[in-house]
């Protein structure tokens, strides 16, 4: 009997149904319709991007079997995604996708080293229960490198990501420090990275990690008294990869343990990828043993992306989402928002939410309105306040010391930043930013925004404070 596309997919509707909620059947698949078949492979016409989206999300698994049940052990799906063009005032037309089929990595098998004991291993990435240690990479499978658009502010961090890929550890470039500000594309890059590792060589076990879980996973140990496993798990990494390192910036221990468990890696010739928000010339409170270390490899610093970069960021994002905008919508973005790829996506999604909202044609007149009521929005946003919190985080004093009369010395500082930040950033007079900033006069903030001004031009590791903080309240 020769199989049809129809015969396939009723086929697979009813083991489907049997399968999950009645409600869910009827919502997501029977707008399905079966389109051919050629082989092994379906093709189904599913109404729009979004519904092939939640389809490959959230449903995956069970297609996957239905369709192995009829069609054997390489069965293939491929989606026809109808484009609803009426709001250009064109017809519909159909794109093809094959199913990604993407999940998650695998879990990563790796031998124990004798002294681990795996009863007492507390990590979070470690499935347990298991003969051997079974390593979630953490990775996220959306970065990738076909998504991640090449440019001239890119290139060498990406070529060097490309390079290490192919032979993890065996390059100059390690290890590979990549830096950069907000939004730029560092997390993506170096997951990235990862994915392409463990692609080509699955053997090697690949660890995505932020500092900050890297840190309190550590602290964790060290409560339980397990330090010793925990730097063993560590050891054991193939590739690891760690995101915002200068997050270890006035973290002693955590530096000290850091410190040995790269050497070890690194002799080993295991690979390490680090990010971090500036270059490892410039992270303040850092050990200098650490710091040249980071210099070992490459260092690579991604920048803010140019005009034709910009745009062909834009039109993947949207050609991901199935989306049309006119050129000069597009052009339009690409020139107004150039600070990083984050403002650019949230610009996007800003537009396509007025428009669909509003029910609105995507035009010229609506983009402009729409970006210059994000820049306002955001200026909006910085008050007195705001900068006195970001600052006493970033000092880690209390905002009760700031509005107090103490004059110890970190207090002091961190109150004259304030004053001086909030007259950078907002239009309130000095008596009134004195009056906000612990009851002072005008003169007081005065003097204080000179002498930020001293320091910023004589003391580096003071300029370091200052950028910092305007990238934390300007983000
Ligand atoms: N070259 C690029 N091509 C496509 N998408 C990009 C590119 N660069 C960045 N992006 C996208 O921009 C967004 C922000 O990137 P990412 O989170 O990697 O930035 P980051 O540098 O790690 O920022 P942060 O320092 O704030 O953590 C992500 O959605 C990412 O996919």
């Amino acid at each position: 009997m020769t199989l049809t596309a129809n015969s396939v997919w009723e086929n697979c509707l009813n083991y489907i149904k049997d399968n999950i909620p009645e409600d869910a059947f009827s919502t997501w698949f029977l707008p399905i319709r079966p389109a051919k078949i050629n082989g092994n492979i379906l093709t189904i016409q599913v109404p729009s991007k979004f519904f092939y989206e939640w389809l490959e999300e959230h449903y995956i698994k069970i297609l996957k079997s239905a369709l192995q049940r009829e069609l054997g052990s390489e069965a293939k799906l491929v989606y026809s995604i109808l484009m609803d063009q009426k709001s250009q005032g064109r017809d519909p037309y159909t794109v093809r996708i094959p199913s990604s089929n993407k999940e998650k990595p695998q879990p990563q098998e790796v031998d124990t080293p004798i002294q681990l004991d795996k009863s007492r291993l507390m990590n979070p990435f470690v499935i347990p229960g298991l003969q051997k240690l079974k390593i979630d990479s953490q990775l996220n499978p959306n970065y990738t490198f076909d998504n991640f658009i090449e440019g001239e502010s890119n290139r060498l961090a990406r070529a060097a990501g490309r390079a290490i890929s192919k032979r993890p550890g065996g390059t100059s470039f390690n290890p590979l420090f990549i830096y950069g500000g907000v939004g730029l594309g560092k997390t993506h890059l170096v997951h990235a990275i990862g994915l392409e590792v463990k692609e080509l060589h699955p053997d090697k076990t690949v660890l995505y990690v932020s500092t900050e879980k890297f840190t309190q996973q550590f602290i964790e140990a060290v409560k339980n008294n397990n330090q010793n496993d925990f730097i063993h798990f560590y050891q054991m990494i193939d590739v690891l990869i760690m995101d915002d390192i200068q997050f270890l910036s006035g973290k002693a221990k955590t530096q000290e343990v850091f410190f040995h468990i790269f050497n070890h890696l690194h002799q080993r010739g295991n690979q390490i990828i680090l990010t971090s928000d500036k270059s490892p010339a410039d992270i303040q409170d850092m050990e200098q043993r650490l710091i040249s270390r980071f210099k070992w490899g490459l260092s690579a610093d991604l920048q803010n992306p140019d005009y034709n970069t910009r745009l062909e960021i834009l039109k993947q994002k949207l050609e991901k989402d199935g989306i049309i905008f006119p050129d000069e919508v597009m052009d339009y973005i690409a020139q107004n928002i150039d600070t990083n790829v984050r403002e650019l996506e949230g610009s996007l999604n800003s537009i396509i939410a007025q428009a669909t909202l509003n029910k609105r044609e995507i035009t010229l007149e609506l983009t402009a309105r729409t970006l210059s009521k994000l820049v306002q929005t955001a200026r909006k946003e910085i008050s007195i306040d705001y900068i006195q919190k970001t600052v006493c985080e970033y000092f880690k004093v209390s905002m009760e010391d700031i509005q107090s009369k103490t004059r110890k010395r970190d207090v002091v500082q961190a109150r004259q930043l304030a004053m001086y930040f909030a007259k950078q950033y907002t239009k309130a007079s000095l008596a009134s930013i004195g009056s906000q900033i612990g009851k002072r006069d005008h003169a007081t903030v005065l003097h204080a925004c000179k002498t930020v001004k001293n320091l910023q031009e004589t003391d580096k590791a003071f300029r370091g404070y200052i950028e910092d903080i305007s990238r934390k309240i300007s983000d």
